[in-house]
Order: C-alpha cells, then structure tokens, then sequence
C-alpha cells in the first residue's frame, strides 16, 4: 500500500503513506541522549532540524520545533475548507488533523488535552493553515468554518469512566454547543458517535437500524447513553433547524494509541513486548472488530463529503474473540522480535481477569450502508495494522520514550 484516501464526492482525501508515516511514526520524535549528545541548551545542526532529545538521567525533555511542515497541497481557495475539529489533539482526531492539513486545508484544533495531547498536532504549531486552541467543548466556541468534525469525548472506558459526569456533560453540552455553531455559521456537522449506542447486542452483526440494548443506569452509560443523546440533539438539529449532519457511528478503532490508553489492542501489544502477561479480561469468548485509524479517517473523511445524513457504521466486519485475538497479537510481536533478534524467551503467557460490568459479548460492524452510499470498506488487515504498531511502540521503547 502507499497511500491512503481516495476522491469520492468530489473531495479528494488521498495522500502519500510515506508523508503520513514521516509524521506519525517519527522515528526520531524522541531520542534519548548519550555520550556525545549536546548538553541542553547546546545547538547542533541536528537538532536545529527538528529532535526532540530525551535525557534519561535528569528525566528531561527538550522539545523542538521543525524548522520545516510536511509539505502540504496548494488547493485553490474556493476548493480549501475551513475545518474545525473538536478534540483534534486525540487519537483519532490527531490522525484526521494530519489528512486535512496534508490535504491543503484550514484547520483549528479544539482541544481540552484531558486525554489529547499537544504532541499529537504539535508539528502542526506555527503553520499558518492551522490552529490550536485549548477550549472545554461544553463551553460554547465561535469561529468561522464549513465544516465540523466533533470528535470531543474520551473513549477508552477509563477515561470514560474516570469523571462519569463530565462524559455526559461533554457529550450532551459539548454536542449542543457545537451544533449551534453548526447552525450559526451554516457549517456541516459530523459528529463521531460509537458503536457503544448499541450496547451488548441482541442483533449480530449490528446494522443502523438496531436500536440498541444499553442499561442506562450501569458504568459505561456515561459515555453509550451520552453519545445515545447526542445523536438525538444532532436529529433534533437537523429536522427543526436544518443543520446538516452526519453521524459516524465508530466501531473498534487502533493505531499508534498513547500506550497507556486502556483499550485492548494497545494493552496486548504493550504487555506482550514488555514480557509481561496478557490481560484477558472474563473468560475471552466476547468479540470485536477492529479497524486501522487510516481506514476510520478515509471513512469519516468520505461521509463529511457525502449526502447521506443517516447515519453510518464505520468499522470493520473481521471479528475475533478476545482470547483469538491476545494469541493473534503475541504471535505478530514474536515475529518482529524474531526479525530484530530480540525474541525473548521464556514465551508471555495469558492470564484472565474480571470481566467489566456490562462489557458487550460480541460486536461486528454491518458495514452495508457504508459500502453501498461511501464505496467505503476497510483496505488495512489486521495483520498490517498491528505490526506497524507494534513497531511503533518498539521505537518508542528503545528510544527510552515510552
Ligand atoms: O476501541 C474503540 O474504538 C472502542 O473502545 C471502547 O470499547 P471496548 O470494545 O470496550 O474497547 P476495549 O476497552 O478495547 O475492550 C475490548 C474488549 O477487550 C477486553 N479487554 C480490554 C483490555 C484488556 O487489557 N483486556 C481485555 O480483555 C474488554 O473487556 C473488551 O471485551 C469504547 O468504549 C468505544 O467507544 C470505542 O469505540
């Protein structure tokens, strides 16, 4: 593969894979110093370019900013958008930032960095098509834009679980803030909600038109029944005032995550590269999907620019057990292990732990709808998509930043 994206509705998403790795996989984002490194403080024509240095000793960092952007596409200006997008500094969002600025066009950033990090968009900072603006959603923001992706909200059930109030308070404040700019300005509005809105589902694989199966009352209600309303609130918009919306209902989604997200792919891959056990949580017989962060943005990207104001499934249909899938991540770490040399013996072992209350046993994205009005499905296998990030975190790791 070496690009991603594609035109669809006469937006053109697509770019060059190498130029996104250059971003995101930076090899050199942190290096540990050593004998020969500078002292801080001291320039060298290196990190005039653009290191950070890690000094591991003082527990210290010294960031830098690139003396150069990524190059981005000249795009007329009747053709550039301005893009607002709230929590542009996450996971998901961070990626979406990299696709629209690389694309040629305006971005602010919306971010109240309680799970985003600046790091994530920093190599954005100073570049005049972007903004970063350190802004709670569930206050209300103004700007100027054509289109907002509001992306607000932690997803990782710790983070989400971690201030129940505030989820419900982001999803239901921050949604309604963020839709009236939508109304104001006359900017289209997606919002990503979850496949969470179905809860642990009595219909598989999970198409649109389930209504769900969710307990209002239990722990993860802060964030299924906060995106439930949201969705609600973005209806609500849409018929009295007619804000157009699109609604991405998100499923399992992986990528180069914080290693310390919480969420199941980042934990095997973490756990089984620092010899430790795998985390199996209940007895592993409950499934996922998952989709690489590359085909989620190709999929938001292609609904933002469609006409469908239904919304849509965006995930992948390849389901696994979670006890497939710790075997499935142990055995693509081995085999980059075994290709650096590093192969530790004895083998990582999987243990099994509590499973969290009302944890849904399966989920599978009917990605139908998707198919047929986006011509949207996921071009990233499993496979690729975890190796690249297991080779993530290991450069992460030797670099001493992680
Ligand atoms: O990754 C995502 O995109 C989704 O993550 C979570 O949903 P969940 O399916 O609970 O995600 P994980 O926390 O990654 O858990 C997946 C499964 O693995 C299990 N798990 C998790 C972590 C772990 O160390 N071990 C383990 O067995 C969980 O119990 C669960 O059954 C969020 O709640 C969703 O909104 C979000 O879309």
């Amino acid at each position: 593969m070496t690009t991603v994206g594609f035109e669809r509705f006469g937006f053109d998403s697509e770019v060059p894979l190498d130029v996104l790795r250059s971003i995101y996989l930076r090899p050199h984002y942190v290096r540990s110093a050593n004998a020969t490194s500078p002292k801080p403080g001291e320039k060298t024509k290196e990190e005039l370019e653009s290191d950070a240095i890690y000094y591991p000793d003082s527990q210290s960092i010294s960031y830098s900013t690139l003396t150069r952007f990524p190059p981005v596409k000249l795009v007329a200006p009747e053709k550039r958008k301005r893009v607002l997008v709230t929590g542009g500094a996450g996971f998901v969002g961070s990626h979406l930032v990299d696709r629209l600025m690389l694309l040629g066009h305006e971005v602010t950033v919306l971010d109240n960095f309680f799970t985003g990090s600046k790091t994530t968009v920093g190599h954005w900072v100073g570049h005049p098509n972007f903004e970063l603006v350190r802004h709670d959603v569930v206050e209300p923001y103004m700007t100027e834009c054509d289109q907002i992706y509001h992306l607000a909200c932690p997803a990782s059930p710790p983070h989400y679980q971690f201030n129940s109030v505030k989820t419900v308070k982001t999803s239901f404040m921050g949604t309604l803030n963020m839709l009236g700019l939508a109304k104001r300005t006359k900017a289209r509005f997606l919002i990503t909600s979850t496949s969470e809105v179905y809860g642990d589902p009595e219909v598989h694989p999970q198409h649109e038109e389930y209504w769900g199966n969710v307990n209002p009352i239990g722990p993860r209600a802060c964030y299924d029944e906060g995106k439930r309303v949201a969705e609600t609130l973005t209806y609500g918009y849409h018929r009295q005032d007619g804000v157009d919306v699109r609604v991405a209902r998100i499923f399992n989604t992986y990528g180069t995550l914080n290693p310390f997200d919480g969420r199941v792919v980042s934990n095997f891959i973490m756990q089984a590269l620092r010899g430790e056990d795998m985390t199996i949580y209940g007895d592993g017989s409950q499934t996922r999907s998952f989709q690489y962060i590359h085909d989620l943005v190709d999929g938001l990207i292609a609904l933002m620019n469609s006409d469908e104001t239904r919304p849509v499934n965006i995930g992948s249909s390849d389901e696994f057990t979670i006890g497939d899938f710790a075997l499935l991540v142990r055995e693509i770490v081995e085999k980059v292990q075994k290709e650096d040399g590093t192969l530790p013996t004895p083998r990582v072992q999987v243990i099994y732990k509590p499973l969290p209350t009302n944890d849904p046993q399966k989920r599978r994205a009917d990605t139908t709808r998707a198919k047929q009005v986006l011509e949207w499905q996921p071009r990233w296998t499993v496979r690729m998509g975890v190796e690249e990030m297991v080779r993530y975190y290991k450069a992460k790791m030797a670099e001493g930043s992680i």
